[in-house]
This record gives C-alpha cells, structure tokens and sequence, in this order.
C-alpha cells in the first residue's frame, strides 16, 4: 500500500541520508513516525528509512535494538542518523508485511491458519521475546501490526519504540546462560550482519551523523558504552522532569476529572503513546503504554511497577487471533476493555491475584458481579485442549502465573503432531503491506463511554469511582 509523501518532507533535505539513500516512497506511518521504504546507493539493498518525530521514541528502540542484534526474529538496525535539532532517522531491513495482513487475508479463505502455521509463527514470536525478556527489555507495544514478516516467512518483532529496559541487559561477564538468542527456528535468516550498530552515547544525538557497523566490539567497551548511554538517558529523563508533565503515576483510566472523560473523545488507540513521554519518576513506569486491545490488566487498572508479564499477556491474545482470526478483546474504550476482560475471566479479586487491590485504580473501578464468566474456551471454540490450555496461562490475572517466552517455547504443543511447518511453506500474502493494521487498529479507538452503558459516577476522597453494571 502506497502512502503519498508527507509535507513535511525533512527526511529529504537531509544530505547525510540522501547521500547515502535513494527514498523510494512513505511506506506506513504511526503516532511518533513516518516510514519510507528507500535503497541503499552502495549496493541496492532495500531498507525502511524510519524517522522518528518522539524524542525518547526514537532513543528507546535505538536502544533495545541495539541490544537485540543478533536474535534472528527482531528487526536488523542497520544503522541511525540522529542530530540534536533533528528527528531520528533509523535504518531498519524492510519487511514488506506483517501478522495482521496474515490474520485478515486467513479470514479471506477457508480453514484459517493451518495448526502447523499458526505454530510456527508462534515459535518465532516467542523466539523474539525471549531475547527480549532475556536481557529485561519489556516490548509493551506487542501487536500483530507490530510482528513484521518478511517475503519468505520470517517473523520479526518491530516497533520497540514503547521499549523499557527494565534493568542491566542479562549478560553480565561470566553468565553465558544468558546469551542472546535461543537458536529455535531461524529458517532463511534475511539479516546481513548480526551486529552491526552499537551504542555509541557519544551519538545520542548531540554529535550526529550516522553511526554503523562495529562488528566484534569486545564485551568490556560494548559494556562500557552501554553504561554512558544509560547516564546520558539518565541525565535527559531528569531534564524531562523540569519542563514535563510527569507521567509515572498517570493511568488508562479516567482518574482524573469528569472532564477528560469527555475530552476522551478525539482520541485514537495510540494517544495515549503520544501522550506518555515515557517519562518516570522514582522508577515508576507509566501504564499509558500498548494498544488497547493487547493491553493487560494490570496497565488498565493503572499499575506503575508491572513487569515483562504485560508483553505475556499481549502475546495470548495474539495466539488468540491467529486461532480465531478475531481479536480477543476488541473494547473499544479502556473501560469497556476492562469489561470484556472481566466478562469472560470472571472478576478481578484477591482470590485471583492476591494483592490486585493495590492496584491504583482498583477501588475506583468497580465491576457489577460476574456470576457466570464466560470463560477462554467459549473464545476458543473448536481449538484443541492445549491450544486453549496455552492461552490459559497467558490469558489470566496474576502476571506471577503467565507462562514465560521460555517455557512456552519448551511446550510439548511445539513438539507434537501437526508439527510446526518449516518458515518456507509459511503462506505469506502477497499484496498487503503493512499498514493495514492502521485501519483495523482504528476500531480499537479510545471513544467516550457512551458505547459501554450503564455506569455510576460518584465522587470520592481521592476523585471519582465508577461502577459498570
Ligand atoms: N522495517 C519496516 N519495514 C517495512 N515497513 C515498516 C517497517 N517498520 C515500520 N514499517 C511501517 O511503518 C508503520 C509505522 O511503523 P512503526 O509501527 O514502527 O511506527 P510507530 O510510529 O512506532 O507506530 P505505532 O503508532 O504503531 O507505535 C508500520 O505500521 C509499517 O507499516
């Protein structure tokens, strides 16, 4: 799908890209981006030139992919351009289409994704979040819009724009257990190099121009690096306070005035990105963070201190999709999300997840009794025990209780008759590129409450609570 160029056309001006690069055409666009498929003067080579209008966007993914170079199922940075007084440009391998295109052309035909496929494409989700989680980088923005697929099946987690590092990346000197990737279905690998940009905080981004390919940089000075990068965002985050509205604490919900609730109106799924400015304060993190309909409850219900089990959750609706074809949880505000949620797992309470009243916003929200919830298998109809079984165990409360990148990817589902099909009989479509998701993401919009019924407002010490029968 073609896009006409933006006014705004800075990407062309820029002599240190177009020296370099040929751009072809815009080729998608997000809340902090524009996308332009381009080729690569030196040798032909098509990339996405991705250029990030967000600040801590554009610092965020430079900086999870770096660490996430040589895991064949994240998209290949080949390198960055980034001024003071510019936005960031990233240099990323183009990959033409996604796992929405692949769900909405499946619902075009008979018989869905086949069990071999839909396990394949699994296996490589999971392959891509396990190097995440493993070096703590919680995605928070997992999406079939933001599963990118190459032409020969190749699945690659994208978008890390939303990205926290949650703590020191997992290699530490002497623990080889941790090393990046788990070498599990890596098929036609598309990537050039597996590393080829690191962190250089000396470029970020006061200096400028581009930074590439380091191969074989030694541990001691990737490390070193690393730790004057993390000062540098540091020393920024602290600036950020200064002038910015502080984030931390601020939640999905309407926890503030009456009035953002009807301000609410205008907004679409990804305002609340626009919003976030991913700013903490004291180590909190924002629950303003993913597209609704991925989003786990805790971040709905406003928690500040959620782990990498938010990026579990996202992952079980997704398996969800690619067995049903239809998003899990399609709300169509945060309210009415919180509601499909609980209709079908019953109530959220302190039997389920022992200490979900802490949550911030768990007395200002409240629920009418659920006698009978639905359940996951009544979403799941015709799907085997163990598919619904796996969801099951991403699809549930305590993030304690979701199963890990890891242990899924040891799942005897993986081992078993239909086996996962090799990546090259994976169908991939033809014509869709991505993109699409945007149309299809739309209907995941934050509206007003008008579509969700009945509820009750009254005020409180601390603000308002609302009830929803
Ligand atoms: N590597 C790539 N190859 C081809 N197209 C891409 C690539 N990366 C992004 N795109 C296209 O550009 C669009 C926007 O990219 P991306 O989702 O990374 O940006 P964003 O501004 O962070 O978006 P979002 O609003 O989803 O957070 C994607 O939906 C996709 O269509």
């Amino acid at each position: 799908m073609e896009h006409p160029l933006p006014k705004s056309w800075s990407i062309h001006t820029r002599p240190e890209i177009v020296a370099k690069y040929e751009i072809l055409e815009r080729v998608g666009s997000g809340a902090y981006s524009d996308v332009y498929r381009a080729r690569r003067l030196s040798d032909n080579l098509i990339v996405a030139l991705k250029e990030v209008h967000d600040y801590q966007s554009a610092f965020r993914e430079i900086d999870a992919l770096q660490l996430l170079q040589n895991c064949p199922n994240i998209v290949v940075l080949h390198e960055y351009f980034w001024r003071e007084d510019e936005d960031a440009v990233l240099v990323l391998e183009f990959l033409r289409t996604d796992l929405a295109a692949v769900i909405s052309d499946a619902k075009k035909k008979e018989g869905g994704v086949r069990v071999g496929e839909v396990k394949r494409w699994m296996l490589q989700i999971l392959c891509g979040l396990d190097a995440c989680h493993r070096n703590m980088i919680v995605h928070r923005d997992l999406k079939p819009g933001n599963l990118l697929v190459s032409d020969d099946g190749v699945l690659k987690l994208a978008d890390f724009g939303q990205a926290r590092i949650l703590m020191e990346p997992g290699f530490d000197g002497d623990n080889d257990d941790q090393q990046l990737p788990v070498e599990q279905n890596t098929g036609s690998q598309a990537n050039e190099t597996p590393l080829d940009v690191v962190p250089d905080a000396h470029s970020l981004p006061d200096q400028g121009f581009n930074k590439q390919v380091v191969e074989d940089m030694d541990r001691e000075e990737y490390l070193r690096q690393l730790v004057e990068l993390k000062a540098k965002r540091h020393a920024m985050d602290e600036n950020d306070k200064e002038t910015n509205t502080i984030d931390g604490y601020s939640s999905c919900l309407a926890t503030g005035t009456i009035s953002d609730i009807d301000d609410d109106t205008h907004r679409s799924s990804y305002s609340y990105n626009a919003e976030e400015g991913g700013h903490d304060t004291n180590g909190a993190l924002t629950s303003c963070v993913g597209t609704r309909w991925f989003r786990a409850p805790e971040l709905l219900y406003g928690s500040t201190d959620y782990g990498l089990e938010i990026d579990l959750w996202s992952l079980g609706c997704i398996f969800s999709e690619l067995l049903t074809l239809d998003p899990l949880f399609p709300g169509i505000s945060d309210i009415d999300q919180l509601g499909r949620i609980i209709s079908v797992l019953g109530n959220l309470t302190e039997e389920v997840w022992p200490s979900c009243s802490k949550l911030p916003d768990y007395k200002m929200i409240s629920f009418a009794k659920i006698e009978n919830p639905t359940g996951l298998e009544a979403c799941l109809p015709n799907r085997s025990a163990d598919e619904i079984s796996i969801v099951k165990r991403l699809v549930c409360y305590n993030p304690a209780n979701r199963a890990t990148a890891m242990e899924l990817l040891n799942d005897k589902y993986f081992n078993e008759e239909p086996l996962p099909l090799p990546i090259s009989e994976l169908h991939v479509p033809l014509e869709d590129s991505p993109g699409e998701w945007n149309e299809y993401d739309d209907m995941g919009s934050d509206s007003d409450f008008g579509d969700f019924g009945h509820f009750k407002v009254e005020t409180t010490g601390s603000g308002f609570s609302m009830q929803f029968s």
